[in-house]
């Protein structure tokens, strides 16, 4: 970064009890540091790290399993982030322990390789194994993947062999979490499911006070994109994740959508979450806890009214789709006995 550049991001001001320079960085993790520094031992007094890593960010592989004619792809973003037991690296500029993010992105092409690729949240795990277990000084694992969501292609005469095509239904992600002598946490992920229906859905009796505008509405457009985020019960048996991944899916859509003939009601987004979250814990024991946003896309009537010779008073055809603000509505489930 050049000086000039630099500016940009730092405030620095006089500390004239300390009669040092600090300065702030605003996008990083480190707020505070000496420009000018006093002696080591003053620094040490003064902060201490209160959490760090430093890993490889979004490092792209496609894995290929060949099983004769027939292939299967994966294409993924994985990050890694290690914590270690010293800070040396950070305080003295010791580099002696750093294991290099080069070598991170490294391992993870050796061990996609060795070990091949199934689901993300297996492949986070073995990669937090790996870590801790090549490295005795590592106290913290942490490894995120994104998933290209790419489909078989269903040709004319039966799903092809090796050729795909990106459906970008909802992406598919997880976090993977271990700290040394302890069991690894796995978050899944569901991301950027946007639905809409056109009717069976309603929002009416809330607060109706001078701040008020909104009138009741029922029978809405509603239409969200929706997140999710769940915690697996860090049990010993194992998990099918793709299967766990698929019904929260499910569940999403069928909360919100309801059977095709007649679908289902809706009083609010709020309660249209909730259940769906209902939905995930009653059928998923391997699930402790899920987290879901769901904004609300607004969709209003257009004003025809005031064309009263082509308009028409009501109109129940033309939406204007209202891109910002939408309201966002949010809600964290678990089991009543879980440890959060
Ligand atoms: O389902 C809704 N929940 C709200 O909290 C809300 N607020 C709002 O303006 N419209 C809606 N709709």
């Amino acid at each position: 970064m050049t000086k000039r550049q630099q500016s940009r991001h730092v405030r620095v001001w006089s500390d004239q009890a300390r009669h040092a320079t600090v300065a702030y960085f605003p996008q990083s993790s480190a707020q505070c540091v000496f420009v000018s520094p006093p002696a080591d031992k003053d620094i040490i007094m003064a902060y201490q790290i209160v959490d760090s890593n430093y890993g490889k960010n979004w490092v792209k592989l496609l894995h290929v399993t060949r099983n004769g004619p027939e292939h299967t792809i994966r294409e993924w973003e994985v990050c890694s982030e290690l914590t270690l037991n010293s800070k040396d690296d950070y305080i003295s500029g010791d580099n002696s322990a750093i294991i290099a993010t080069d070598s991170q992105k490294n391992t993870i092409y050796l061990l996609a390789k060795n070990h091949g690729l199934t689901t993300p949240e297996e492949f986070g795990l073995l990669l937090c194994r790996h870590f801790l277990a090549q490295y005795s000084h590592v106290n913290r694992v942490n490894i995120l993947i994104k998933q290209h969501p790419w489909s078989r292609i269903q040709a004319a005469d039966g799903p092809h062999e090796h050729a795909f095509v990106t459906v970008r239904e909802a992406e598919r992600g997880c976090q993977v979490r271990q700290l040394r002598g302890q069991q690894a946490t796995v978050w899944a992920e569901l991301n950027g499911l946007q639905v809409l229906k056109t009717t069976q859905s309603s929002f009416v009796n809330f607060v109706n006070d001078e701040y008020r505008s909104l009138p009741d509405a029922k029978d809405r457009v509603f239409s969200t994109v929706v997140s999710a985020r769940w915690r697996y019960v860090g049990s010993q048996r194992p998990v099918d994740y793709d299967a766990c991944w698929s019904a929260v899916r499910e569940a999403i859509l069928e909360l919100f959508a309801g059977p095709a003939r007649g679908g289902i009601f809706s009083p609010s987004v709020q309660n249209t979450l909730y259940l769906t979250q209902v939905r995930v814990l009653n059928q998923l024991p391997d699930v402790a806890e899920i987290e879901m946003v769901m904004p609300n896309k607004h969709y209003f009537s257009v004003d025809l009214s005031k064309f009263p010779r082509v308009g028409s008073a009501s109109n129940d055809e033309v939406f204007l789709p209202v891109d910002k603000p939408s309201g966002n509505i949010r809600c964290v489930l678990a089991r009543a006995n879980s440890k959060l």
